[in-house]
């Protein structure tokens, strides 16, 4: 890269942004002129005092490519640096402006949503109230960035992983839900199952003379029964069989099999597709997955089972995995129920899903039970430990995942969110669009009288906003964490600690890693450590661990080729002694910008992030050496850019068949974005195409290994399907429709009272 274009080009687009709002063309300039004036000084002069150290870091950017024909995303950062920042830092709102254009109108439907559900959260009682309310508050936000801006740093900075749960899950509200299956692809069998939790035994891959006994999952939240769906285009033999049929589970009335009574059935299909949701393992279900599941189901002519692993931060790491481990061997030992001959089998997931594809067959090997034949991982979040990379500082300004939520994610799945002890009342959206409508008439005056309010008086957008702030302040979910609990913490802490070790492997210690000797230095008195040959179990759960002070040390260790480059850079680790002391120093002039809302963030991650079974990247050379081909589609936008690169370089370098495919210009999640525009849909086509491949492949050719990028292109090169109605435009038009007819609704009834007493005088 050449550092000195881009500063150059930087300081001009700074240079021809302050002459244009000084109000070199037009007249004098106004306050907001001004600000904008101001910060394009500030950034020309934090430019000049980074531009040395970021050409010193130009030097090693090498190392940590995948291959010279992938851009590495230190490349992107910089490349949006010289195109694009200013325009960000300064319109916080307009973070979209990064993305593909296709999908920019999505995100920022998907943040003006998040800011009006934001407003209304736990202000109301009925679900439709909640979304009525946001709907109309909803049009603040769209009008008035700047609001938006603020009110979207609000909410992510302090509102808890439950918030998150119910925006997230938003789209499984029946109304939405409804909306989404309109417009997906119809298919004969979607059900929802409920696997009890029973042990059962599986050959072992070795020597199938011999068996190995799979135990339920049993973690945190005892034994249960494992949810899952099974989706499939075509009707197969066995999925409509009694067996299958007894552990369907009711979905509220939701008609899950459609088909007639002569319906065929096709034969069994020799592949299937075990699909893990993401979701940041703390919301979603396979059903906010369904729309292009129902696709690959049809494209692929393939049944596909989706598992609905509990979630954090009721059940966390290594609950989800267990339950995915354990869906995996059922659909294997049952897969004459599933309409699948038992062939092939491929795991496919996305961002947390994607961790998940892999941990699971690390699982697997470690059983010594049949192995996948291969996993296709999606943007997958392959390293949960707190560290800083060029993709994730994207983080700071992605609409979808920001930072902040991120490290949220990571303390429940982590088991370490202070939030968990509370008992809080959970919104649940999908059951509070049942309750009470009468509810809904004094939620919907109310959102109007704001919404109309702060129309008329910008002094009572602030005062609504005021009162939100006062309410977040005084809610359950931003308490912070009361002293008491610590003890509490720690016994919580310890009883995970006991079922993880028990569950995840009682190895005996025949392979000391480096990964396991900077743990141990960490949290020396508490850690538990299991190591073999092919399994590392490291778990420090202590109150009293220390944060991440050998993250740095770690990102060494995972590419050893980089270290000596690394260290010839001058750059503390971070938590090292002197760190722990003094507060962060920035280079001399530069002063960093920071926000005035006060943000209640965990950025310490607890040492079991560090477990391979929870951050692969971390796995010893020996347990990546058993996984299967595995395929990643990354993004370009995506925070965990690196991660993927780095996960991809070293399955590489120990001969692992590894694609990585970068799309352009999509943010992290595209695959739940894939019905909105072309580019989102074709990158779901290349993860598609990517499990099509794991299906026929006989074995992996040499050039598995290398890696494919997909340009984007004007024409349409997977143009397999019919272009769908954009979904948004019909959420907002039935959203529309729902608000008028209520209105109607309500002026008919008064109308009516009217009539009534009008009769009654008369008569
Ligand atoms: C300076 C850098 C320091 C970095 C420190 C980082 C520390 C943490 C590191 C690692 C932690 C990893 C933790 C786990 C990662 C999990 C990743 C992971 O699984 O992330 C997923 C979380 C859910 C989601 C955001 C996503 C994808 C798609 C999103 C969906 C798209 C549409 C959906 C809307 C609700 C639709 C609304 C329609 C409306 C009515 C108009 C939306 C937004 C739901 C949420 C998902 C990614």
């Amino acid at each position: 890269m050449d550092t000195k274009a881009v500063f150059t080009a930087l300081y001009d687009v700074c240079e021809e942004n302050a002459n244009f709002f000084s109000g070199a063309t037009k007249g004098q300039p106004g306050d907001a002129a001004q600000r904008l004036v101001d910060a394009m000084t500030t950034i020309q002069e934090h430019a000049r005092t980074l531009e040395p150290v970021i050409s010193g870091f130009a030097a090693i950017y090498h190392h940590f490519d995948f291959d010279p024909h992938i851009p590495r995303s230190c490349l992107c950062v910089s490349s949006l640096l010289k195109n694009r920042c200013s325009q960000c830092i300064i319109f916080s709102s307009q973070s979209s402006q990064l993305f593909t254009p296709a999908i920019r109108p999505c995100l920022q439907s998907i943040a003006i949503s998040l800011v009006a559900f934001g407003d209304n959260y736990k202000k109301h009682q009925s679900g439709i109230g909640v979304a009525a309310s946001s709907f109309l508050t909803s049009g603040k936000y769209a009008i008035d960035p700047e609001l938006r801006g603020q009110e979207y740093e609000r909410i992510t900075q302090n509102l808890d992983v439950h918030f998150w749960k119910a925006f997230w899950n938003i789209t499984e509200t029946e109304v939405l839900s409804s909306l989404v299956s309109m417009t997906a692809t119809q298919v004969k069998v979607n059900r929802a199952l409920s696997v009890p939790s029973l042990p059962f035994d599986l050959p072992f891959a070795a020597d199938p003379t011999h068996m190995v006994t799979v135990s339920p999952p049993a973690a945190h939240i005892g034994r249960g029964p494992v949810q899952m769906r099974l989706i499939s285009y075509e009707l197969r033999e066995g999925q409509d069989s009694e067996k299958l049929l007894a552990l369907c589970r009711s979905e509220g009335g939701q008609i899950s099999l459609s088909l007639g009574l002569k319906t065929k059935r096709s034969p069994p299909s020799p592949w299937l597709v075990l699909h893990f949701h993401g979701g940041g393992f703390v919301a979603q279900t396979s059903k906010s997955h369904e729309p292009y599941l129902r696709s690959w189901s049809q494209d692929l002519n393939a049944p596909i089972l989706s598992v609905d692993y509990s979630l954090a931060p009721e059940a966390p790491f290594p609950r989800a995995l267990e339950e995915c481990f354990y869906a995996y061997c059922w659909a294997i030992k049952n897969h004459n129920l599933l309409g699948w001959t038992g062939e092939r089998v491929c795991l496919a997931g996305d961002s947390a899903g994607g961790n998940l594809c892999v941990t699971v067959s690390m699982r697997a090997a470690a059983h010594g039970v049949r192995m996948p034949d291969g996993i296709v991982a999606a943007y997958p979040a392959t390293l949960l430990t707190v560290y800083a990379s060029p993709s994730r500082l994207l983080s700071l300004m992605d609409p979808l995942l920001p930072l902040s939520v991120l490290a949220r994610c990571l303390s429940a799945y982590a088991g370490t969110d202070p939030h968990v002890e509370k008992q809080v009342e959970k919104v649940s959206t999908f059951s509070m669009v049942r309750r009470d409508t009468a509810l809904l008439l004094r939620d919907f005056k109310q959102g109007a009288s704001n919404w109309i309010h702060s129309l008329l008086d910008r002094g009572g957008a602030d005062s609504v906003r005021k009162s939100v702030s006062e309410a977040s302040l005084t809610s359950p979910h931003t308490d912070p964490p009361v002293s008491g609990k610590a003890s509490e913490y720690s016994l919580e802490k310890g009883s995970l600690k006991s079922q993880t070790c028990q569950d995840l492997g009682t190895h005996t210690n025949s392979g000391a890693s480096n990964v396991q000797k900077n743990t141990s230095q960490t949290a020396n008195h508490l850690s538990t450590t299991t190591v073999n040959h092919n399994s590392i179990l490291d778990i420090t759960l202590t109150p009293e661990s220390k944060p991440e002070d050998v993250s740095f040390f770690l990102c060494k260790e995972v590419d050893p080729s980089v270290s000596e480059s690394f260290s010839s850079v001058a750059i503390p680790p971070p938590g090292g002694e002197e760190d722990s002391e003094k507060p962060q120093e920035f280079p001399e002039g530069f002063e960093p910008l920071r926000s005035e809302q006060l943000a209640e963030m965990n950025m310490q991650s607890s040492p079991i992030a560090r477990n391979p079974y929870m951050s692969p990247l971390l796995a010893p050379d020996s347990m990546l050496k058993g996984l299967p081909p595995i395929h990643i589609v990354a993004c370009h936008l995506d925070p965990m850019l690196d991660d993927s690169v780095m996960f991809a370089k070293r399955l590489r370098n120990v001969g692992q068949p590894v694609t990585l495919c970068v799309v352009d210009d999509l943010p992290h999640g595209f695959l739940s974005l894939s019905q909105l525009s072309r580019e989102t849909r074709e990158a779901a086509n290349v993860c598609m195409e990517r499990i099509r491949d794991v299906f026929t492949m006989k074995d992996p050719p040499p050039e598995m290994r290398k890696h494919r990028k997909l340009e984007r292109t004007n024409q349409e090169p997977f143009a397999t399907k019919r272009d769908h109605t954009p979904i948004c435009d019909i959420v907002l038009l039935v959203l529309c429709c729902v608000v008028s007819c209520l209105v109607i609704l309500k002026i008919v009834y008064k109308l009516n009272s009217l009539f009534c007493l009008v009769i009654f005088i008369m008569t």
